[in-house]
């Protein structure tokens, strides 16, 4: 088998533009608006095989430290979709040694694990010949974030995140990413949120159907916020100089933490603009080690 034939998906960062917290469910977990879009930054799947078993190899640079046990969200999507269509197809769905090349930080509010969970679940999928919509079920049972990410395009994301609606069509922005290299846990950042008074009565968000320029899209986003991101950095302070070293890059409309954190992204007029604000932050913060990546989005359209 030649390298291009061999089956592979890409699990691709979800940048959460805005994250409001709108209520809570009995068992505990948060009511969220949010517009999750995905960035051209990923993590890879590969399969090889067929193998007697389902195992896991890890390589790539945030690999380290990334147990490929059965706790790992890879091999946790594997086997629940195979008990399911393994049921719904006779037991016609044979194991394989799956690779992941960790390219995204963990533990860093981009879903990585949540990507790779919706990668491995849409190339298993595709190898068995497996209907799509049975994978949107084992996703809401692996995590808050895998939904979105089966179809990784944008999406308004509303309940824990697993009634997804059409986002706005995005511009050709640019999106830089930047993460200090220190994982933050998001149970411990909704507990934060919670303690510190919780939720704030205000307006749903208004969201066009389509935003024409970045400098647009940033307006807009101005008027939104981040709500997970002062309890953040009560936890993790670096997240205020990230904050203030991407809004200080030039061109930068918008400088908000993603997710629970601790990444944060800027965005920029186009790519181009975004790659040469990163080289500017690279630059300067060389001495620190932190984790950039500038590029655009991945998709510009919502699939809904
Ligand atoms: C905050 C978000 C926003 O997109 O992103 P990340 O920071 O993880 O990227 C997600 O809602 C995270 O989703 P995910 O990372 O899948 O969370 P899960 O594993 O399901 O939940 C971890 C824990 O966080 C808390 N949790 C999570 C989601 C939610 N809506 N309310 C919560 O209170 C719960 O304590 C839960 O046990
Ligand atoms: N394939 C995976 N990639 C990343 N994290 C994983 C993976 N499998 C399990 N995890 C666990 O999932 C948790 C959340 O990881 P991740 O998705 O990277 O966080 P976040 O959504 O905040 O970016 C971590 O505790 C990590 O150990």
């Amino acid at each position: 088998m030649t390298f291009s034939d061999t089956p592979q998906a890409t699990a691709h960062a979800k940048i959460n533009l805005f994250l409001h917290i709108t209520g809570r469910r009995d068992d505990g977990y948060h009511l969220l608006d949010s517009l999750a879009v995905f960035a051209g930054a990923a993590d890879r799947i590969t399969l090889e095989g067929p193998a007697d078993t389902m195992s896991l190899t890890i390589d790539g640079p945030f690999g380290r430290g990334l147990e490929a046990d059965s706790q790992n969200l890879v091999l946790r999507a594997a086997r629940a979709l195979q008990a399911k269509a393994g049921t719904a197809f006779n037991g016609l769905t044979e194991s394989f040694r799956l690779k992941l090349e960790k390219n995204l930080p963990v533990s860093s509010g981009i879903g990585g694990g949540s990507a790779d969970a919706a990668a491995t679940l849409r190339l298993l999928a595709r190898e068995w010949d497996a209907d799509q919509t049975i994978l949107f079920p084992i996703a809401e049972k692996l995590g808050a974030d895998v939904p979105v990410c089966i179809a990784q395009r944008p999406a308004r994301m509303q309940g824990i995140g697993e009634i997804l609606a059409p986002a706005p069509i995005l511009p050709d922005a640019g999106l830089l990413l930047v993460n200090p290299g220190v994982g933050v846990s998001t149970p411990e950042v909704f507990q934060a949120f919670a303690a510190s008074g919780g939720i704030t009565e205000r307006p749903e968000a208004f969201l066009p159907t389509r935003w024409n320029s970045a400098q647009d899209m940033a307006a807009d986003l101005n008027t939104t916020t981040n709500d997970l991101q002062a309890p953040a950095l009560s936890q993790c302070p670096v997240i205020g100089t990230v904050l203030a070293s991407i809004g200080s890059l030039p061109d930068c409309l918008l400088a908000r933490m993603s997710g629970s954190g601790a990444t944060c992204f800027g965005i920029f007029p186009d790519p181009d603009t975004a790659i040469t604000a990163a080289r500017i932050l690279n630059e300067q913060n060389a001495r620190l080690g932190w984790w950039t990546w500038a590029g655009g989005f991945h998709h510009t359209g919502s699939s809904t």
